[in-house]
């Protein structure tokens, strides 16, 4: 009986696009000056310094770091120093009304219907839990962050790492078998099926060939309740 439902993001509850060509860009124009004004302060300050651990660069200067995150946004490194930044500047945008955290149309009914059903929900993603908080507290449908019992990031490991979602399951007191995941990408999936996890993959585009896992197209495809045992 699936007990827990942990979601990803990108490509799973949210249109990639709105990640890629709308939250990216936004830091993406803002990092630089924002850094520098804010290296000396809380919380940037601790940020850098662990940036400068990331990177085993312990003396370099903010310009030096901001080059470093520049290359890592032109990679799109998971660095949890750099999704750090990206929160903190994703949030004027969203309190300004730039844009709202975009959700599949699919998305709030089901999420609404699992947690009716007692099904706790939780969000699993590489960006900081603040910038995940942000997504869903402005999200087009309004602030829907009262479904979610609780938010996972690079803090608990990569979402690549079996180890990330035995940390997970560990968090929530949960078995795995009764923990479900939501992604788009099949190497997370794999990750959190060597954890223990059941798994279902969301292909919102084209289809994923290399995958094994279920495959749905929208999450009013998902019947936990029919996921046996
Ligand atoms: C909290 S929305 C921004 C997500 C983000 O910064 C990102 O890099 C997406 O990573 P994910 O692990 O959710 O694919
Ligand atoms: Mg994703």
């Amino acid at each position: 009986m699936i007990r827990a439902i942990v979601t990803d993001i990108e490509g799973t509850t949210s249109d990639i696009r709105f990640v890629h060509n709308v939250l990216f860009p936004y830091a993406r124009e803002r990092l630089a000056a924002f850094v520098t004004a804010e290296q000396y302060k809380e919380p940037v300050s601790t940020i850098l310094n662990n940036l400068r651990d990331e990177v085993a660069q312990p003396d370099a200067s903010a310009a030096e770091l901001i080059d470093v995150l520049f290359a890592f946004m032109d990679e799109d490194r998971k660095s949890t120093a750099l999704k750090a930044l990206q929160g903190i500047i994703w949030r004027d945008g969203y309190v300004n009304g730039d844009f709202t955290g975009h959700l599949y149309p699919d998305v709030l009914p089901q999420l609404e219907k699992w947690k009716a059903q007692g099904i706790d929900l939780y969000v699993y993603s590489s960006g900081s839990v603040a910038a995940q908080k942000l997504l869903f507290g402005y999200s087009d449908e309004g602030d829907i962050t009262h479904l979610f019992s609780g938010y996972f990031d690079t803090l608990v490991g990569a979402k690549r790492e079996v180890q990330s979602y035995r940390n997970i399951a560990t968090q929530l007191g949960l078995p795995p078998s009764s923990i479900l995941f939501l992604s788009d990408i099949h190497q997370e999936l794999d990750a959190a099926e060597e954890a223990g996890f059941r798994t279902i993959q969301l292909i919102r585009g084209d289809d994923d060939a290399a995958s094994h896992h279920h495959q749905v197209p929208s999450f009013s495809n998902i019947k936990p309740e029919q996921i046996p045992s």
